[in-house]
């Protein structure tokens, strides 16, 4: 494992799938001022998968929205594939807690919809969407509607319509924690397979400290608000993972319980 330095070293450049440069957040609300992140920096490169962890409220969801151009820094700078968030953006896909898919539509129907908010072809948008039903196992529950699925099976819908457009940049904020544990399990072994196959860069905000580790080749940890970036931890495990070896394998122990004991507890997190 390795700590990073974080500091910016040069001008953005579009080498980088990501950066974030000395990124502050206040938020102003009836209750006065909160500081939500201060001074974050972060680069991701392409086709890394980062996982962030920290405590509840430290503003982890926040540094995703700022990456997604929904919330804007206070101060400093997000870049994404070369140029300046300045608001949302095409380059990205998101996947929320809930899949918040629309009740009366299929399964396929939601998926297309990323295709048709983005004034994609109609063929190729049904041509990627066939290729993500099949990757995710969804196949036969293409005329489903959600009420007819699955907690799981409704998470990966909201991942095919995250993907859709090819984003180059996949942002997951915690997007199984309303899954039961064995679900759970099986959706991150899914979603490393996904990440392996289509080589899209993932940055996944988990409160599960195994699922951070298994899943990342790098796992961030925050501290407490306002937010800032504690340690970088490189995962020295090999790229392709099988579950059940990498959980016994003791680089996997030694991470997790390093990232537990950065964030000062074993309680507070999965
Ligand atoms: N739009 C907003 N207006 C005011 N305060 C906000 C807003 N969004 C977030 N905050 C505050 O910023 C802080 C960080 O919130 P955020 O949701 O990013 O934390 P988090 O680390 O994702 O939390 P959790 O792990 O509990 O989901 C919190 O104190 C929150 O109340």
């Amino acid at each position: 494992m390795t700590l990073h330095d974080t500091r910016r070293s040069g001008p953005p450049s579009a080498a980088h799938a990501l950066e974030v440069h000395d990124v502050h957040i206040r938020f102003s609300s009836k209750r006065g001022e909160v500081t939500a992140l201060e001074g974050i920096d972060l680069t991701v490169e392409r086709g890394e998968f980062v996982s962030i962890a920290g405590p509840s409220g430290c503003g982890k969801s926040t540094l995703l929205k700022a990456v997604a151009g929904l919330t804007r820094p206070s101060r400093g700078e997000v870049v994404l594939n070369g140029s300046t968030v300045t608001g949302p953006r095409p380059d990205i896909g998101y996947v929320f807690q809930r899949a918040a898919l629309l009740e009366w539509r299929t399964v396929e129907g939601n998926i297309l919809l990323q295709g048709e908010m983005r004034g994609m072809p109609r063929d190729r948008a049904r041509a990627r969407a066939r290729d993500l039903i099949a990757m995710t196992g969804l196949g036969g529950f293409e005329g489903a509607l959600p009420h007819e699925l699955s907690g799981g099976m409704q998470q990966r819908v909201s991942l095919c319509r995250a993907l859709l457009h090819e984003p180059e940049v996949l942002l997951m904020d915690e997007p199984f924690g309303a899954l039961d544990a064995l679900t759970r399990e099986r959706m991150n072994v899914e979603l490393h397979r996904i990440w392996e196959e289509t080589g899209v860069t993932v940055l996944l905000v988990t409160h599960s400290v195994p699922e951070a580790v298994y899943l990342a080749n790098r796992v961030v940890v925050m501290s407490p608000r306002p937010g800032r970036v504690l340690r970088q931890l490189d995962v020295a495990l090999p790229r392709h993972r099988v579950y059940a070896e990498t959980m016994a394998d003791p680089v996997f122990q030694r991470l997790t319980t390093t990232v537990r004991d950065l964030l000062g507890t074993s309680g507070e997190v999965d």
